[in-house]
């Protein structure tokens, strides 16, 4: 059987990622070219029950490698798959499958969620046979997998719920070697419910029970195509996920790649259609830019003085130093030739004890760190400096300094926490930074908190959708953004337009405090570094850096050259702090140089 070609696996390009929307356009428009839609989803079916064979016999072959049994074909041994069917065209897609997977002798049981048997004794009839043409896709699809006598059940949840948690009750279902999901795909448009959500939870539980192959037909049931949400934990967990068309979005940001598994593409059309060009919602970033070798003849102002404006101390409450401290070690590990890190007095011993490399500036001489601000490449704001009236007073007269003498400038944790207050205020700081942003970088780093309260919104509501909140903050306050999380969003802005890029690295061991200030660290250490072409020193390429180095210090990343990687360095996901960063970066760096 020849083995369908994974055609994105291993690339360095981007690879873009679309909404549903986009990809409803890109299908009605190869529909309105004289395709078929039916035949793109036979089409569709056949790859994916080619891929379900394949990827079930790659994953007993590794089985019997770790059992250290021989791998052998049994010629009698009828694998079962299991294909659980929704409504609509993603359990079409799934209906088809059942049917080619039978044809390739496969034993098939179909579980039809949200049907009634009447609907299947509709199907069955000659009558309805005879009037093809007014069936839908999916019904089309269900009459060929009745035709061929594949075998079904409608899902009950009574046959699978387990009040009492037996699990041989639980297990009434017949078992198999894989599980295909199928219940929905793009069209989900809500909280699954009632019986949708039951046979999602009543899936998991059965592809844990048998632990079996679980593959995703386009997506996983319950994840949001052009969010990545998932409601209420509601979502099939899926080992692999076969992406139809083109790569979604939601599998990349959010809940999405705790649901998705390993992603295989199977486009099927061109993005291309007639005249129509296809223009995706982002693009999703794995790799960082190479770093070119410096110059001989060069000296320390030749890579930049980095000004880093936090770690504050407000009389009766916490310091928060580390924050300065973590910034400037993060943004000399990038390579920056001078740090001066204005933060309390009570931290400059600190500060100068893990890093001897920095100068050190009182926070509340505003006359000394105004003069800083003229002389420094790039200022970056906000780390640990602390919200009270006084530090919002300090933070306008930096700003404001920072502005007047054309810098580059980014805003972090408690300058967004003032940027916010100043907004509400309608102060005229919020359009003298947008003004500046046209000419100057700006980049703002908040996480969905921090962008909730500079929209006015919910956490909620920005988590809901990242995209639609990255773009509302470039349109309310200029300049380039990172929206940080598991697949943090970055819009980055030229003359001509925007780009949207969502990175592909990083891991939850990331989730611990302090690693925002590592990134604001990254981001302001490559951007004084003007050696640098534009692509290693842009805020993208700091994102990716700083993701990397958090994977590096957690596992062998196939992103990275291994045959160099120091092994020491590895501290795994629930030991990986932030001051462990600075390391991990100065490696990663090292490898983006050779
Ligand atoms: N001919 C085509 O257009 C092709 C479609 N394909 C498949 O079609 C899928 C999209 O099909 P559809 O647009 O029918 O979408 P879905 O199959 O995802 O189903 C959407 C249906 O479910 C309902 N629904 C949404 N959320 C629900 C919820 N929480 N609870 C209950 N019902 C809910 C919607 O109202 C709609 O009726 C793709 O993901 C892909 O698998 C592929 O076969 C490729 C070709
Ligand atoms: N689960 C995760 N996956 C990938 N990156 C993560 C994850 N959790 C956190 N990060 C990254 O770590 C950083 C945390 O920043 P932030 O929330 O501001 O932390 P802090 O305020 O403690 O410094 C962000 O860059 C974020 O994208
Ligand atoms: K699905």
């Amino acid at each position: 059987m020849p083995v369908p070609v994974n055609l994105l696996a291993n690339t360095t390009m981007p690879i873009a990622l679309h909404s549903s929307e986009q990809l409803y356009a890109m299908e009605k428009a190869w529909f309105a070219d004289g395709y078929d839609s039916f035949g793109l989803m036979k089409q569709a079916a056949w790859q994916m029950a080619q891929y379900i064979a394949v990827l079930y016999e790659q994953k007993s072959l590794k089985k019997c490698a770790s059992d250290k049994i021989e791998f052998c074909h049994r010629p009698t041994y009828q694998h079962r798959v299991s294909i659980w069917v929704g409504k609509g065209n993603n359990g079409g897609d799934g209906w088809l499958i059942a049917y080619y997977l039978q044809q390739m002798g496969w034993q098939v049981e179909v579980i039809a969620v949200g049907f009634d048997s009447h609907e299947f004794e509709i199907a069955n009839t000659t009558q309805c046979l005879n009037k093809e043409s007014a069936l839908s896709d999916a019904e089309k699809a269900l009459q060929i997998a009745l035709s061929a006598n594949c075998s079904y059940q409608c899902f009950e949840n009574s046959n699978y719920n387990d009040n009492n948690n037996n699990s041989e009750k639980l297990h009434k279902h017949q078992q198999a070697d894989v599980y295909v999901d199928a219940l929905f795909g793009i069209g989900l448009d809500r909280a699954p419910a009632g019986i949708h959500k039951q046979a999602i939870c009543a899936f998991n539980a059965a592809t844990q029970y048998d632990s079996a192959l679980t593959i995703a037909v386009d997506i996983p049931s319950g994840l949001v195509a052009s969010t990545g949400q998932v409601f209420d934990h509601i979502a099939v967990q899926a080992d692999i996920t076969l992406c139809l068309i083109a790569r979604k979005f939601g599998l990349h940001t959010k809940d999405g790649m705790d649901y998705s598994g390993e992603v295989i593409d199977i486009p099927l059309i061109p993005y291309q259609v007639g005249n129509t060009a296809f223009k995706p919602a982002a693009k999703l970033l794995r790799t960082a830019h190479h770093l070119s070798p410096r110059r001989q003849n060069s000296y320390k102002g030749s890579y930049g003085h980095v000004l880093i404006i936090g770690g504050n101390r407000i009389d009766g409450s916490q310091g928060m130093g580390g924050a300065a401290i973590l910034s400037a070690s993060s943004a000399m590990a990038t390579g920056t030739g001078k740090i001066t890190v204005a933060c309390h007095e009570a931290f400059h011993g600190a500060l100068l004890t893990s890093l001897p490399d920095a100068m050190t500036m009182n926070l509340h001489d505003t006359d000394g760190v105004k003069n800083l601000i003229k002389e420094a490449s790039v200022v970056a704001i906000g780390m640990g400096l602390g919200r009270d009236e006084k530090e919002k007073a300090v933070f306008i007269t930096y700003i404001e300094a920072a502005i007047a003498a054309g810098k580059p400038i980014i805003i972090d944790a408690d300058g967004l926490y003032h940027l916010a207050a100043l907004q509400l205020d309608e102060h005229q700081l919020i359009t003298q930074l947008k003004e500046h942003s046209a000419q100057h970088q700006v980049c703002f780093t908040p996480h969905s908190g921090e962008a909730a309260k500079l929209l006015n919104k919910k956490i909620s509501e920005v988590e809901a959708d990242r995209l639609a909140a990255i773009n509302q903050c470039t349109e309310n306050y200029g300049g380039d953004w990172v929206l940080k999380g598991a697949g943090s969003l970055i819009l980055e802005q030229d003359e001509a337009e925007h780009h949207v890029y969502v990175c592909g690295v990083g891991n939850a061991g990331m989730a611990s405090a302090g690693m925002g200030d590592v990134l604001s660290g990254v981001i302001v250490g490559l951007l004084a570094q003007q050696d640098l072409n534009e692509d290693a020193r842009s805020l993208h390429q700091a994102v990716l850096l700083h993701g990397l180095a958090g994977d590096f210090l957690v596992k062998q990343t196939e992103r990275l050259n291994m045959t160099n990687h120091n092994r020491s360095l590895l501290v795994g996901q629930r030991g990986l702090q932030a001051q462990d960063m600075p390391a991990a970066i100065r490696h990663v760096m090292q490898l983006l140089n050779e």
